[in-house]
Formats: C-alpha cells, sequence, structure tokens
C-alpha cells in the first residue's frame, strides 16, 4: 500500500543550521498494516509525517501510495486519499460549525448542509454513537464545544468516514488526560482493525508501541533503526524496546517524554 524508497530532506542545507531530518530512509507497508512509530527528541517522525502528506518534496527517493507514484504530487491531492491526526485536538475539524456539518464536510456533502438527508442524518447518528460519548445527541452543537478527546474522537471518525489509503497519526492522544487518551486509543484500534485501515501511529507511549497494531518501528536521527512484527514483537517489552535502542544506536534513548511516560 506504502512504498517509501531512500528518501532524504535535509533543512536548510549548506548553512550552519543544516539539519539532516531524513537520511535514505526505506519503508513499506502492506495493505491493513497498522505500524507504531517511536523514536528519540528530533528523530524526523513528523518529518517523515510531512514528506508523506506533502508538506515539502523530498530531496531523494520515491514514495508510492497505492499503487501510484505520489513523490511530486501536491499536497491537496494526497489530502484525498490520506487521512491524518494531530496531537492537538483543535485541528482537523471546525469549531464554530456544528457536529453534523462537519460530519457532513467529511462525508464529502460539499458543505450544502440544505440537501442534508434524513438519511445523511441518521447515518451520522449511528456512527457517532459507536463512540459512546453521547455525541449522538449533541448533533446540532458546536464543536468548539467538545471536550479535547471527544473531538479528537470526531476527527478521527471524519478522517476514516471515507476509508483513507493510510491513515496518519501524530500523536493524537499526547494532548488528552489519560482517560480520554484510552478511550480514544480503543476507539483507534477498533476503526482501523474494523475498516482494515493501513495506519502508521506516532506515539511517546512505548506500551502503547507495542499494544496497538501488528509492527513497531524505532527511528533516530532520520533513520528507522528497526522494525519488529509477529513472533518477534509478541514478547517484547518496554525494558527490551530500551536494550535495542542502545545496542542499534549505540546510547540511550534521549525521549524525554518517552522517558516519563
Ligand atoms: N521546517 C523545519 N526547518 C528546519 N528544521 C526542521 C524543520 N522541521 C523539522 N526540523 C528538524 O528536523 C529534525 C526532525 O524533526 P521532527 O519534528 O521530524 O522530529 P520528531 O521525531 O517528530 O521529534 P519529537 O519527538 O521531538 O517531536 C529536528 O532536528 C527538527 O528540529
Amino acid at each position: 500500500m506504502l512504498r517509501i524508497a531512500h528518501i532524504y530532506k535535509t533543512f536548510n542545507p549548506g548553512t550552519v543550521n543544516e539539519k539532516k531530518a531524513l537520511v535514505d530512509l526505506s519503508l513499506e507497508l502492506k495493505a491493513g498494516d497498522f505500524a507504531t512509530i517511536i523514536g528519540s527528541n528530533g528523530a524526523g517522525k513528523s518529518t517523515l509525517f510531512n514528506a508523506i502528506s506533502g508538506s515539502f518534496f523530498t530531496d531523494a527517493g520515491s514514495i508510492e501510495l497505492a499503487g501510484q507514484d505520489i513523490t511530486f504530487q501536491p499536497e491537496y491531492q494526497r489530502a484525498r486519499k490520506i487521512g491524518r491526526l494531530f496531537q492537538d485536538p483543535m485541528r482537523g475539524s471546525a469549531p464554530g460549525m456544528t457536529i453534523e456539518e462537519n460530519l457532513a464536510l467529511a462525508a464529502g456533502s460539499g458543505g450544502w448542509f440544505s440537501h442534508m438527508t434524513k438519511k445523511d442524518r441518521q447515518r451520522f447518528r449511528d456512527r457517532l454513537a459507536l463512540l459512546d460519548m453521547g455525541l449522538e445527541d449533541r448533533m446540532k452543537q458546536p464543536v468548539g464545544l467538545l471536550s479535547g478527546g471527544q473531538r479528537q474522537a470526531l476527527t478521527l471518525m471524519m478522517a476514516t468516514m471515507n476509508p483513507p489509503k493510510l491513515l496518519l497519526l501524530d500523536e493524537h492522544t499526547a494532548a488528552l488526560d489519560p482517560g480520554a487518551a484510552e478511550k480514544v486509543l480503543n476507539i483507534t484500534r477498533r476503526i482501523v482493525e474494523e475498516e482494515n485501515l493501513t495506519c502508521l501511529m506516532v506515539t511517546h507511549n512505548m506500551e502503547s508501541a507495542l499494544a496497538l497494531g501488528n509492527r513497531t518501528l524505532m527511528m533516530n536521527q532520520g533513520r528507522i533503526l528497526f522494525d519488529v512484527s509477529g513472533e518477534e514483537r509478541k514478547g517484547l517489552t518496554v525494558a527490551d524496546l530500551l536494550l535495542r535502542f542502545k545496542a542499534e544506536a549505540g546510547k540511550n534513548l534521549d525521549n524525554d517524554r518517552m522517558l516519563l511516560g
């Protein structure tokens, strides 16, 4: 589904601020793969997502999604195939618009809310009920009134309403309180499984990185340090991950949030 081959990205090349953020990075995801990504500070996790989403073109290498070369495709075109959630629950939905208006936009009704049919509303209601947050009874309320967890769950639903070829989750529960984070992670797991989505999820929570999905990638200095799946992954503990990082990177993991978590 996703084939990234030998991509590079250097910020501010040739200056004192030069930063090699992605270095000869290759990654393949099969349809239905759900890979979690962890890594050291500044490892290039968000830069990798930006490269896939088309926030910039990479300096070299290629990116293929669902059999199509998207290496030089503009961001707005990729957005039709790629769903993305950010850490900030305020991104990804329109606060001044109601829940049902947001859903209509995500469903591709073109924003002509007056054309929203009874059937559309019922479909939105049914899907909202699955979130188990009572949002199905608040469809006429502006999204700005929702809590962070409710808003992130809604954004996830919007991003997957028309199943994307690839779902990118960039620490999408990191700004939530532990209870809300757990709820949104459970919803994430359910939606990804039910829709058989291909998904990459950055997290600073090493337990989530091992518990969710079928693969775990560790990044350091713009590269994928290791990629574990199958039987090898099943028995792994957080302590194993830290040891493995040290063995591969030649230093201790320095991501403060991961270590505090
Ligand atoms: N637009 C940019 N201009 C210059 N440098 C950048 C830019 N974006 C990212 N970088 C640098 O590239 C490196 C990788 O950054 P990135 O945000 O991808 O790391 P990350 O793995 O997501 O880190 P963290 O876990 O700390 O959020 C960092 O050194 C960062 O400062």
